[in-house]
């Protein structure tokens, strides 16, 4: 919402200068725009003086005998339903009703449509008379000494949807007799179609009226969200929405929806609303009366809480079994990501570390030793004459030999080391915080198995195979980087190679 006071401009000017043009001169010059008769306003200079007594709107109201008349029956049906002593002069009523509830009541009758009125403002009424019933209710649990403002305020905060009527009557009538329309949407559909919302335009006929500031003030942020501290501005902001839930086709469905509101804000005791509803449609039934309005829907409030709840309870428990199901997706999910993650580091015939696990791994741990001063070694392995293999038993039994290599090196090494197929028949094995030295010593288990142990059998031959393999051990060398480390491993591998393979060599030493 847009900030209402302007430094050198009264409330007024500044609400109208807020209004889009086109709407300010339609409003200004609408001859029905809704306006007090001069009682009205003479109550409203009272209510203004700072002086006011109760004996002050008495007189006021007296001018009007019919008013006079009406306001006390108000003030002995609606709010002191258990006095033995009803009102009789309008000093009384006043008394009984208090200064805002009067100044509500006399604004209702001048200002609100008669039972004639057209169906669009006849509903407005019939939400404004329902929200100021369920505010001052909320009002008096809450924050009783403003259940009076509140009364006025939440009678007051769609006066904009008057002026509208007024102003654009068949467009206006057309789009508030949308029952598709949920009030909170209203004033979207509003700024749509005239620029500005009833909540604007209820503001500036407030402040055109001479209502004071802090009327205008809540009549404008009226529709705004329940994130409040101040009971007195919830109580107003709830009340439209409880009376549409109340005015719903379905109103247990609306009012558990907005239930389900108020338990997430938590500003509001659920005992209070309970309350609220024991207390309402005993109320509605008298002012309606008083104010010729007829209820549109009968609900018995105790049925129509009990129903709210129960729904609310249902939707709770869908709510957990849809929140299980999904726990349930998400652990699967997460079993198959880990199954995908563990796949793409995995060489599928060796089911020993890839490549890129291995050049991953090794980088890490390479920025690890420099960073804290420690050591690691790599063994660099590749089988001798495989291509021979191949060829002489087929490249079906050369993976097979490769499988079976993968798996003698995977129970050779000890925990925390990692073996993976470099490439073809290459391997590499990484050691953390090994010596050369002790990387010769798995580089000797490695061969003293290959030469023990026949890697497969074809039929009744026994295959063996050798390696080359070729060691680097980060003390031993002056590395800038995980690939020269890996370098030195592969010459040393190569030394071997050349020198006729099946053997180990350490860089540096050989
Ligand atoms: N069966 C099989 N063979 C592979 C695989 N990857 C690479 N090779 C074979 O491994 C052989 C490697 O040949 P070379 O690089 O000449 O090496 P070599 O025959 O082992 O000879 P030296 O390394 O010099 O001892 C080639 O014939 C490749 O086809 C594989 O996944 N499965």
């Amino acid at each position: 919402m847009m900030g209402l006071s302007a430094k050198d401009e009264t409330l007024y000017a500044s609400l109208t200068g807020e209004l889009p043009s086109l709407l300010s001169k339609v409003l200004l010059h609408s001859s029905h725009l809704p306006s007090l008769p001069a009682v009205a306003l003479q109550v409203l200079e009272v209510a203004r003086s700072p002086n006011a007594s109760l004996s002050d709107y008495a007189s006021a109201i007296e001018h009007d005998p019919g008013l006079t008349a009406r306001l006390i029956a108000v003030a002995n049906s609606v709010h002191n339903l258990r006095s033995a002593h009803p009102a009789q002069t309008s000093l009384e009523a006043t008394q009984r009703l208090g200064l805002d509830a009067t100044l509500a009541t006399v604004l209702s009758f001048t200002l609100f449509p008669g039972p004639h009125a057209e169906k669009a403002a006849l509903q407005t009424w019939q939400r404004a008379v329902i929200a100021a019933v369920v505010a001052s209710q909320l009002a008096h649990q809450l924050c009783p000494t403003q259940a009076g403002s509140t009364f006025t305020l939440a009678l007051l905060q769609d006066i904009g949807i008057l002026a509208f009527l007024s102003a654009y009557p068949d467009e206006a009538e057309l789009l508030y007799a949308d029952h598709q329309l949920p009030h909170a949407q209203l004033t979207h559909a509003e700024h749509d179609r005239f620029g500005s919302d009833h909540t604007h335009v209820g503001a500036w006929l407030a402040a055109k009226w001479g209502l004071p500031d802090n009327m205008v003030h809540a009549i404008y942020q009226s529709h705004d969200g329940f994130f409040t501290d101040d009971m007195a501005t919830l109580c107003l902001r709830l009340s439209g929405p409880m009376a549409d839930a109340w005015l719903s086709p379905e109103p247990s469905t609306a009012l558990a929806l907005l239930l389900k509101q108020l338990a997430a804000l938590d500003t509001i005791p659920i005992q209070a609303i309970e309350a609220l509803f024991y207390q309402l449609s005993q109320q509605l039934e008298l002012l309606t009366d008083i104010l010729e309005l007829t209820l549109p829907v009968r609900v018995d409030s105790r049925t129509l809480l009990a129903d709210a709840q129960q729904l609310l309870y249902q939707h709770a428990l869908a709510l957990t079994a849809r929140l299980d199901s999904q726990q349930q997706q998400l652990s699967a999910l997460q079993r198959h990501n880990t199954a995908l993650e563990e796949r793409s580091r995995i060489d599928p015939l060796t089911q020993l570390a890839n490549r890129a696990w291995l050049e991953e791994q090794l980088r890490e741990r390479f920025a690890l030793c420099n960073e804290h001063g420690r050591t690691m070694s790599v063994v660099f392995i590749d089988l001798d004459h495989f291509k021979v293999l191949n060829d002489q038993y087929g490249h079906q039994t050369g993976d097979v030999i490769l499988e079976s290599f993968g798996k003698t090196l995977a129970s050779l090494i000890r925990t925390g080391d990692l073996a993976g197929r470099y490439g073809g028949e290459e391997f590499l094995i990484i050691l953390p915080d090994e010596t050369a030295q002790t990387a010769q010593h798995l580089a000797e288990r490695i061969a003293q198995r290959l030469h023990e142990q026949p890697i497969i059998d074809v039929g009744q031959e026994a295959i063996y195979i050798t390696a080359s393999m070729g060691i680097a051990c980060l003390s031993d060398g002056d590395f800038r980087d995980e690939r020269e480390l890996i370098d030195a491993a592969d010459q040393s591998m190569y030394s071997i190679k050349r020198s006729g393979r099946r053997g180990i060599s350490v860089y540096g030493r050989d």
